[in-house]
């Protein structure tokens, strides 16, 4: 094969009780969505290789690349609070890792590729929807500075793809730091594989915690990761939707696209997946959310520890830290929002009046707080006793410009992305791609369809796991 990936497959050194070797399951007639150059070249991987017939090949699943080891890998995890002891990738197989420029190991992976002996009653296949959504979603979050998965390519598969109606098939190739979740971890301690687990902790901490030096450490610093990534995706409106343990990256990267939603209105209750019926996912429960996904983190770490009962002391000691580190992360980006570079404990409650007036005027998040930035704090809705305060706090509007983005992908945007791409028109795709890829100066042309929240018959008020 002339299309070279350097690959370097550290998880496949595992015990192999940690994964299923397989294949990718080959398609039809694949065809290109989109290939992220610049993505590649980041990698210093060649990007008119890749844009190749040779790599629709590759990122259709028609093609192993040399030097791959594709795997599924096994893990657990707590859906909507309820234990699940087997999951594991039913649609996903890592094609392996690479080393970037940055000295970075990352997962190529293919979602949406086949079925796999973790596929229970699934196809292993994903459709143009959601593959579209979490591209356009983990790039425009990326470029909102939340760590995240990444997309590199998106093909079709010229297949169908049955969900509630016929719909087309398409794969993902995504890249992430590691697709180590919560869940990895916890089904070894499930199944009292210690030595597993050791070699797991071993290769995260390797890998994701190269300065950790012990266990406590990597938790008090997956803790921290956490608590900063929460407090972004919370400074963003972002609501991930389905935050079950086995979607928590051990990494501390955002994955797992499938319901998630920017909010349009402001509510702290907002929730948009459709089997989220009690809320649990809401945009206000995310922090306590994550919190919990670190006890089950920390639970399943236990069996490592010498003195088990002195270990659950200690690391519900770390665990506390979490709430001040989110606290603190909180106050660092809200009030850069309000243009405050070094918010104090004080401006907690200007921050948290203008919250209740836009929470009570359902004011657009982005661009509610996108108006400060533009000096006209009236379109908040903020009052005119909240303003005073504001300005007298002397705000400084290019902090607030730095911290509130003019777009995010909006849910009926991807929707009527989807629809034109669904009708063979990509064009509104790369459009899409384009101004949320800048969300801090996009193209004013192209940014007007994606400044404007959904008029009513536009709303979407609901998100699917879409699969
Ligand atoms: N169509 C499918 N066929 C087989 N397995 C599936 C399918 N859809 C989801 N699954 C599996 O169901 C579980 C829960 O799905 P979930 O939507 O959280 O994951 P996902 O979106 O497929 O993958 P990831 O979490 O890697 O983004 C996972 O184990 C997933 O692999």
């Amino acid at each position: 094969m002339s299309l070279h990936i350097p690959f370097d497959n550290s998880y496949a050194r595992l015990p192999d009780r940690l994964f299923t070797r397989q294949a990718p399951v080959p398609v039809a007639s694949p065809g290109w969505i989109a290939l992220n150059d610049r993505l590649a070249r980041d990698l210093d991987l060649d990007a008119q290789a890749l844009r190749s017939d040779e790599g629709l090949r590759v990122f259709a699943g028609n093609a192993v690349p040399d030097g791959a080891a594709p795997l599924a890998q096994l893990y657990a995890g707590h859906q909507f609070g309820q234990w699940n002891p087997q999951l594991g990738d039913g649609r996903a197989i890592l094609l392996g890792e690479i080393l970037g420029p940055d000295g970075i190991r990352r997962d190529i992976a293919l979602k949406g590729s086949g079925r796999t002996p973790y596929s229970r009653m699934g196809d292993g296949r994903a459709w143009l929807g959601p593959v579209i959504r979490e591209y356009i979603m983990s790039e425009a979050m990326h470029a909102l500075g939340v760590p995240t998965t990444r997309a590199l390519a998106a093909v079709t598969t010229g297949e169908e793809v049955i969900r509630e109606t016929v719909l087309p098939g398409a794969v993902l190739t995504r890249v992430a730091q590691s697709h180590i979740r919560v869940g990895t971890f916890q089904i070894l301690t499930a199944r009292g594989d210690h030595d597993g687990l050791r070699a797991l902790a071993d290769h995260t901490m390797a890998r994701h915690y190269p300065d950790a030096g012990s266990v406590p450490e990597m938790l008090a610093q997956m803790v921290a990761r956490q608590a900063d990534l929460i407090a972004r995706w919370m400074s963003l409106g972002f609501i991930h939707g389905v935050m079950n343990t086995d979607n928590c990256s051990v990494a501390g990267e955002t994955i797992d696209y499938g319901p998630c939603a920017f909010m349009d209105g402001y509510h702290p209750g907002r929730v948009f997946s459709s089997i989220d019926a009690h809320g649990r996912y809401a945009y206000g429960n995310q922090p306590q959310v994550a919190l919990w996904n670190i006890a089950q983190f920390a639970t399943a770490l236990v069996p490592l520890m010498p003195n088990q009962d002195r270990a659950v002391e200690d690391f519900t000691a770390i665990i506390n830290r979490f709430a001040d580190l989110y606290q603190s992360a909180w106050l660092d980006r809200f009030g850069a929002k309000i243009g405050l570079a070094e918010p104090t404990p004080e401006d907690r409650a200007l921050i948290e009046a203008l919250l209740t007036a836009m929470s009570a005027a359902g004011t657009d998040f982005t661009n509610g707080f996108r108006a400060l930035a533009e000096d006209a704090p009236e379109r908040s809705g903020a009052d005119a006793d909240w303003i005073a305060r504001w300005r007298a706090r002397g705000p400084d509007l290019s902090v607030a410009a730095a911290a509130n983005p003019v777009v995010v992908p909006r849910l009926h945007r991807i929707e009527a992305t989807i629809t034109a791409a669904m009708a063979g028109d990509l064009s509104v795709f790369d459009d899409m791609l384009t101004v949320v890829t800048a969300p801090f100066e996009p193209d004013p042309a192209l940014a007007k369809i994606h400044v404007a929240p959904p008029a009513g018959h536009e709303k979407v008020d609901k998100t699917f796991c879409g699969t």
